[in-house]
């Protein structure tokens, strides 16, 4: 059988706290093929950033492992870039001297300034963000600032683009502009990508695959459910397709009735930080 381009194996994570230790994944077992749109939806604290955490390289899996392009993942490296709920920019630094700096971390030696300067205009442009590029961070909106650190993200040419919650912040209209532009842009450079979310629309709309984990402690994958709508999508048509919203019901159901029934006690008992479990609930109704 062909080897998956990234391997997640039976990861295990246990976390110290005051209470002893915690753990916050078991046997966690998925793979990812090369330029596939995977995201991971479950409900709030299940462990959906630990795992991308662990594929970023920022913890360390206490079982099993992440491979990545043949190559075991220990630390992180910038052939894998992360792009986080809140955009993460040098307030001092113009966009494009955000871009910049991924840019010359990675190319150093290999691009010349002429090259590295089209490179990142062109990333920007990709963004539709090259109107901007020398305005300051705080000269620009928030979905801006969240296209430029994806910007950032890209120019880097990473194997994988690692997405925690990048338009949970973001108004609903700049939600779904952001969105479009992701996917036409996944699309052209074939990019592989984990988003994790919270939105089942989302989640569906953008995915070839959705990993749907259990509740902790101990969270494990659940179900994955492979989405067949052709692309490119379009949110408007899709809105009244009777596929997209078989799958849509396919995650609510899990969610809800398969594994989604949250004893809030025990888990508040277990868990390290205050529970958010009953609002996640909530919103994701
Ligand atoms: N460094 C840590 N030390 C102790 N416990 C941790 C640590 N990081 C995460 N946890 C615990 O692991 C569990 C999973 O956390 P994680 O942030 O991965 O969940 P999540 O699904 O991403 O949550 P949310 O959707 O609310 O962002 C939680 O119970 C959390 O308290």
């Amino acid at each position: 059988m062909a080897k998956k381009f990234l391997e997640i194996s039976q990861v295990g994570i246990e976390f110290p706290t005051p209470n002893g230790v915690f753990c916050a994944l078991r046997g966690v077992d998925f793979a990812i093929n090369e330029g596939e749109f995977v995201s991971i939806i479950g409900h709030s604290g299940c462990g959906k950033s630990t795992v991308l955490n662990i594929v970023a390289g920022l913890y360390q899996a206490t079982e099993g492992g992440v491979i990545l392009d043949g190559k075991e993942v220990d630390e992180p490296g910038p052939d894998r870039a992360v792009v986080f709920q809140s955009h993460a920019l040098m307030p001092w630094l113009s966009v494009y001297e955000n871009v910049a700096l991924g840019v010359e971390q990675v190319f150093k030696g290999r691009k010349n300034r002429a090259q590295m300067k089209s490179w990142i205009e062109h990333n920007l442009e990709l963004v539709k963000m090259d109107h901007a590029m020398h305005k300051m961070p705080h000269e620009i909106s928030g979905g801006m600032k969240q296209r430029v650190g994806i910007a950032r993200c890209l120019a880097m040419q990473p194997k994988v683009m690692l997405m925690d919650e990048p338009f949970g912040a973001l108004d609903a209209l700049t939600r779904a502009n952001l969105q479009d532009s992701v996917m036409e842009i996944q699309k052209e450079l074939n990019t592989t990508v984990i988003l994790i979310t919270h939105d089942v629309d989302e989640a569906v709309l953008m995915s070839d695959k959705i990993v749907m984990m259990s509740n902790g402690p101990a969270a494990r994958v659940g179900e994955i459910l492979t989405i067949e709508l052709p692309r490119p999508r379009e949110r408007l048509a899709l809105a009244k397709s009777d596929q997209f919203n078989f799958y849509r019901q396919q995650v609510l159901s899990f969610l809800y009735e398969k594994k989604g029934v949250v004893d809030f006690d025990e888990a508040k008992k277990q868990r390290a930080v205050p529970d958010q479990t009953k609002d996640t609930v909530e919103k994701i109704s």
